[in-house]
């Protein structure tokens, strides 16, 4: 097996700017998920795209999100909006996200429309530069918006009015986000169409399937037909956490397994990303 090493890439900054400090990792390259079955590093682009990850209770979702939030957590270049149904699974990287909510639909709805206010002002920004996409020369910072348990916002909690609030925003900011430099990374424990309906899972050029309990269920997240082509993710057995079928834009599923940060690792991790966004 292959052994990964991230690159340590300092940000792009404008010319004249202060240095970024050494260590750093950038939103703009890509985060470290895992291996494939050759052993080989797997890798995801985070800038300009969405992710979407699904799968039954317990088969590896919220480590997979853990692993993007921690690429994310050290890239100075990037703020976090964390959004965690579960409430514990995000919570570690608290202390360096700009806004963290844990199951409170009301808060989750005002920080959603305020991201979809400030996406709106960068479209506004493009439209009056002439241009298509924010950039890092912008100023405007990328922001990666993680969302843990959609079914919890969607289904669970909260009033219908503020469900379909919920999901109106959600699938706008998957929809316009990108050009705006807004990332969504989105997991959900209930892949039936009611949570992640065949238009809003096209939009995402990311996904990610774990452990699912029918082959329907697994096209749900990677798209219409690839159970009948092979590729389901019903096939993966029950003692094997942590495998999934990667779905990139364009691509095959392909088979990987996560890596696995402890908590002990993501409490360092944590401490470094607030040293480093301190120095930055
Ligand atoms: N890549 C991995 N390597 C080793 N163990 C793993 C891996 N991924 C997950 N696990 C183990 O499986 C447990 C469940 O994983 P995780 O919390 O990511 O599941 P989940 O799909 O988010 O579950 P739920 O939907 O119930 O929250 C983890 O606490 C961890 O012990």
């Amino acid at each position: 097996m292959s052994s990964f090493k991230p690159k340590q890439v300092f940000p792009r900054r404008k010319p004249g700017a202060t240095p970024a400090p050494k260590g750093a990792l950038s939103i703009y390259d890509p985060a470290y998920l895992g291996l494939d079955t050759r052993g080989h590093a797997v890798t995801v682009p985070l800038m300009y795209r969405n992710i979407l990850l699904g799968g039954e209770p317990g088969s590896g979702k919220s480590v997979a999100l853990g692993n993007i939030v921690s690429h994310a957590a050290l890239s100075i270049d990037v703020d976090l909006v964390l959004i965690d149904g579960k409430l514990v699974e995000l919570l570690p990287y608290a202390p360096i996200a700009k806004q963290f909510v844990g199951n409170h639909i009301t808060i989750a709805l005002r920080v959603l429309r305020e991201l979809q206010a400030e996406m709106d002002r960068r479209y506004l920004h493009l439209a009056q530069t002439g241009r298509k996409k924010i950039t890092d020369q912008d100023g405007f910072r990328a922001t990666l918006l993680a969302i843990d348990e959609l079914a919890y916002f969607t289904v669970t909690v909260g009033t219908p009015q503020q469900q379909d609030e919920f999901k109106t925003l959600v699938r706008d900011l998957v929809a316009r986000g990108r050009a705006a430099g807004i990332i969504v990374v989105a997991a959900t424990q209930r892949p039936s169409a009611d949570i992640v309906p065949t238009s809003l899972r096209d939009l995402f050029s990311y996904r990610l399937a774990f452990r699912c309990t029918t082959d329907s269920s697994s096209d749900i997240i990677l798209g219409t037909g690839w159970a009948k082509e092979g590729y389901s993710a019903k096939d993966i057995s029950p003692d094997t956490i942590g495998i999934g079928l990667l779905l990139a834009e364009g691509g095959i599923p392909r088979r990987i397994k996560t890596a696995f940060l402890t908590d002990h690792h993501v409490t360092r991790l944590v401490r470094r990303a607030v040293h480093l966004r301190r120095a930055a």
